[in-house]
């Protein structure tokens, strides 16, 4: 699935309007249509009151078909028209018209603070206040209604996306959004729903398929590419019978001090785990030991110094390289790390302190090779490329740093977001549960597995990160999210391979 952008879709809706010859009002009575049945599904003709507040554009348009709906199903509902201007739209009045045929309650007209209705907690609340043709942060007594009906405990469906947010920028004000707890989107989920100072408004949401032309949608290239389980079905490369490790490759993790070794045995388990043939772990000589009980299928190779890295360097030709995770930033290994970077070529994963010595010696970056992976949390991304005013800024200022450096830059966080030049894919598998020591070790263990095995760096990323996620949610089913390990995610790697293929996917169409 792809994300567009809220142009992308008025033209996509012009076009559908011409090719399908369809009015906009028909457009409406079918997007409003599968709404009407969405609730329809859940509610079960429960008289449960359902308030719905239309603004005066088209989301109110929507929000009017819906209740007409409603009503001509026995529902108990209530709608208000929140009269913020007289520039009704068309295809409002239209609707504003015929909810008349189907109940002689006229939807009640909100012009004041003195006409917020009483809303009870087990209510339904129907936003259709503002969608994706919101132009600038709701005021007065609107921004109140907003923040009345955020007071209240009543059930928050929104019609599109939740008023005062805008679809593809960044918030005005998070004091003038509806906190809704579901959203019903068209055709395509908005951007806004996965970028963490926008995502909490919108936490859950379905997509209707209100079918918008195809190939004008094929045809354009979208603000990003959403990564599900079909995705990633379609990523995996199956393991061939006449096959050898040696055809699977050979992992070098680069890791671990005095004190975090544990993050060299993460990141080499998790590599096996996904599939790669070999590996070894290249760590300081204290380290040894450590690798060799704990996962003994790996060779370890040690550093001279003791505590340290003071110099990477193999005596093998590893087919994927990961390096940095618990390393430390010491004068030495920043010099092992400048050595190493200018000789590497085989496909790389820079993470971790290797990050935080980048950001610390910018002069290093020249250096990195291309379609290297970096993967940086907030923090090491905020080192890397600098504070960010929002988080669209932020997007724009990893692309360029994708563009200029020629690297992959993975921004991990929930819903984490590879960039890659200009294109972004979104990750939609993960639980907040992975938030816990060691889990982005495993997750470049993952990356350099699957970069042995020969997916190209950008499928590496993609798909790793989509299978590491999935692994998190798998572990978090038994384990519930505060219980959750590091640990636990590598284990379960081996079904959420399985379960990418056992399971056939309900809800591709959201959250
Ligand atoms: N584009 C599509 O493909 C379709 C869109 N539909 C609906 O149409 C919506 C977009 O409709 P519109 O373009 O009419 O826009 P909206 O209904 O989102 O609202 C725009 C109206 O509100 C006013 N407005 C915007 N921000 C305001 C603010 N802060 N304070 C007061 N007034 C403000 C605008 O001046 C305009 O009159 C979508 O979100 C969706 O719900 C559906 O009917 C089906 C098809
Ligand atoms: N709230 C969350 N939802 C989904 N995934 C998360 C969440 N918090 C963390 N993760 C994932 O867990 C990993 C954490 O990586 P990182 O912060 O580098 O951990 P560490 O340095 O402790 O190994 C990333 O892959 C990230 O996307
Ligand atoms: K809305």
């Amino acid at each position: 699935m792809k994300i567009f952008s809220a142009e992308q879709l008025y033209e996509a809706d012009k076009i559908t309007l011409e090719k399908q010859q369809i009015t906009s009002a028909e457009l409406m009575e079918r997007a409003g249509e599968q709404v009407f049945q969405w609730l329809h599904q859940r509610l079960n003709a429960a008289q449960v009151p359902i308030h719905i507040f239309c603004g005066i554009g088209n989301n109110g348009g929507d929000g009017l078909v819906v209740g007409r709906l409603l009503i001509q199903h026995g529902y108990n509902v209530h709608t208000y028209v929140v009269n913020c201007s007289d520039k009704r739209s068309k295809n409002f009045l239209i609707n504003y018209d015929k909810i008349k045929n189907v109940s002689k309650k006229w939807p009640a007209l909100m012009k004041s603070e003195a006409d917020f209705p009483q809303i009870n907690s087990e209510d339904i609340i129907v936003d259709a206040i503002f969608g994706i043709g919101l132009n600038r942060c709701p005021d007065g007594w609107v921004k109140k209604l907003i923040q009345y009906l955020n007071e209240s405990n009543a059930y928050k469906l929104a019609i599109d996306i939740p008023s005062g947010l805008y679809a593809n920028m960044p918030l005005d004000n998070a004091e003038a959004v509806l906190k809704a707890n579901f959203t019903v989107t068209f055709q395509t989920p908005k951007m806004a729903f996965f970028l963490p100072e926008t995502a909490k408004f919108a936490p859950n949401f379905d997509v209707i398929d209100i079918g918008l032309d195809e190939s004008y949608l094929n045809s354009e290239e979208p603000l990003a590419q959403i990564i599900s389980k079909p995705q990633a079905q379609k990523f995996y490369k199956p393991r061939e019978k006449f096959t050898h490790k040696n055809t699977y490759g050979h992992v070098a993790i680069v890791a671990g001090s005095y004190g975090k070794m544990g993050a060299a045995v993460l990141s080499s388990t998790a590599a096996f785990r996904v599939g790669a043939g070999l590996v070894t772990a290249y760590v300081p000589k204290c380290g040894y030991q450590i690798l060799q009980n704990s996962l003994p299928e790996a060779m370890v190779v040690s550093d001279k110094n003791e505590t340290i890295l003071s110099e990477i360097k193999f005596d093998f030709e590893p087919n994927s390289i990961a390096i940095g995770m618990g390393i430390g930033k010491d004068e030495i290994t920043v010099s092992a790390l400048k050595h190493f970077l200018s000789e590497v070529k085989v496909p790389l994963i820079i993470d971790a302190d290797s990050l935080n010595i980048l950001s610390e010696n910018k002069k290093l970056l020249k250096h990195i090779p291309k379609n290297a992976v970096l993967t940086p949390h907030p923090g090491e991304l905020k080192r890397l490329i600098g504070p960010w005013k929002n988080d669209y800024d932020k997007l724009e200022k990893t692309k360029k740093f994708s563009n200029k450096h020629k690297v992959i830059v993975l921004i991990k966080g929930s819903y984490s977001i590879t960039v890659y030049g200009d294109k972004l894919y979104v990750n939609t598998s993960g639980n907040p549960g992975m938030a816990t020591a060691g889990s982005g070790d495993a997750l470049s263990g993952v990356i350099a597995g699957l970069l042995s095995q020969n997916y190209d760096p950008l499928l590496a990323t993609v798909f790793g990160v989509y299978l590491h996620g999935l692994a998190g949610d798998i572990a978090a089913q038994d384990l519930g999210y505060e219980a959750l390990m590091a640990g636990d995610i590598i284990d379960a790697i081996s079904q959420a391979y399985l379960e990418l293929f056992t399971k056939p996917e309900e809800e591709e169409k959201g959250q």
